[in-house]
């Protein structure tokens, strides 16, 4: 006969650092004839010091000394943690394939009642994030649930239908280009940054947004994220209620589409998604969001394996590219040129699709390599933002005067 056994075991495995015997495991099962099999998968690997301990559900004990889960015993709750535990791992593996290697959070332990199959995490394995941009994106994920807590999405659609409207980034950047026949310049408001620390102590967003405006910019980006660069959205809100008149980026790591709609009531008419972090779906999907709140989307890359996802999906207008790998800093502007040649250059020119290219732009020297490597904008934030007068810096990285 079947019973149903109300099972809770724990088991601990540990093992010192010194000790290259695999690890010691102890179960105290309530039930005998426990098949553990069931519940825990082959090819657990514990590593030095692991500890972790398995919390089984409720079972049933088959005649054979088996067990299985009984599912009725499950709560709705329960049932609900673990479509999400799956959710999300599904959302790693289709991120993985496409070559992302950023994760969204880090990765967790199965909810209590999940029998599926399972890479076994041991407590702290894997929960050190693999670089800096891996570090902001964990972060950015907890602060937005917090934010969206505060002010949910419904109330940020409300507050849209009365805000004012939003002014054409993409044509400020094409009307700079026709006007100066050179890249298009969006002059970046930022304080300080995890590479480079503080840019500027006398940072005064507003002053410098007004400067960048005289000196000829087209348009301004405005980092938003608090705790890595010193950025916020009040600053975005300031410069747009102080009467600047270029169209403003939110410079933002977005991994959820409230953030768009946020952005957009703060006075954003553009905002930046990263394909290092956004799989193909998320930027399909917030792309259109964008377009449905009148916003733009730049999309930026930072390899061959990211323009290509990019250039794959319908209706992408502005790409950027980075020159600053997000993850070690490195900057190098060749890679704006590589990306742009053969095909993908070609391909872009086909489809209109203006490029941006983006950071470590000191000279016009600089400038003029990426102009010539085929991008018709550039974002520009450390060499204006630590000049004295950042309109003059401008005139100097254009090696003229653009107003
Ligand atoms: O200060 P620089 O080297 O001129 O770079 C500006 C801009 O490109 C850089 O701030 C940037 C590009 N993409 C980002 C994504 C997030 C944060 C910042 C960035």
């Amino acid at each position: 006969m079947e019973a149903v056994v109300p099972l809770r075991t724990t088991f601990t495995a540990t093992a010192t650092a010194a000790s290259t015997a695999r690890p010691r495991l102890s179960f105290q099962p309530l039930a005998k004839n426990f098949a553990f099999s069931r519940l825990i998968p082959a090819g657990i690997s514990m590593t030095d010091r692991a500890r972790s301990s398995l919390q089984c559900p409720p079972v049933r004990v088959q005649q054979d000394g088996s067990a299985v889960v009984s599912e009725d015993t499950i709560s709705e709750e329960d049932a609900l943690k673990i479509k999400e535990w799956e959710v999300e791992r599904l959302q790693d593996e289709i991120a993985a394939s496409q070559g992302i290697r950023i994760r969204r959070r880090p990765p967790t332990r199965p909810p209590l009642h999940y029998v599926g199959p399972f890479e076994f995490q041991v407590e702290n394995e894997g929960n050190t994030p693999c670089n800096i941009l891996e570090e902001i994106i964990w972060y950015k994920d907890k602060e937005v649930l917090q934010m969206k807590e505060r002010t949910p999405l419904s109330a940020l659609k409300k507050a849209i239908s009365s805000a004012p409207p939003t002014r054409d980034f993409l044509g400020a950047l094409r009307r700079s280009y026709s006007r100066t026949g050179l890249p298009g310049l969006i002059a970046e408001v930022k304080k300080a940054s995890p590479s480079r620390g503080l840019l500027r102590e006398d940072f005064n967003p507003v002053k410098i947004a007004k400067a960048y405006e005289k000196g000829g910019a087209a348009c301004l980006s405005v980092l938003t994220d608090e705790k890595y660069f010193q950025g916020s959205f009040e600053n975005l809100e300031a410069i747009r209620n102080a009467g600047v008149e270029c169209p403003l980026l939110c410079k933002e790591f977005v991994v959820d589409a409230w953030q768009i709609y946020y952005a957009r009531i703060k006075g954003a008419d553009a905002i930046l998604l990263i394909a290092a972090v956004l799989p193909d779906i998320d930027i399909m999907y917030m792309t259109k969001i964008c377009k449905l709140l009148g916003l733009t989307a730049l999309v930026e890359v930072h390899d061959e394996r990211e323009m290509d996802r990019v250039l794959g999906i319908d209706g992408i207008e502005l790409i950027g590219i980075n020159n600053r790998d997000l993850g070690t800093f490195k900057v190098d502007i060749s890679n704006t040129k590589n990306l742009l040649e053969g095909e993908r250059g070609k391909r872009i020119h086909e489809e209109g699709i203006i490029v941006v290219g983006e950071s470590g732009l000191f000279t016009p020297a600089d400038v003029a390599y990426v102009q010539e490597a085929g991008v018709k904008a550039v974002l520009v934030g450390e060499s204006l933002v630590k000049q004295m007068d950042p309109a003059k810096g401008i005139s100097e990285l254009f090696g003229k005067d653009i107003s």
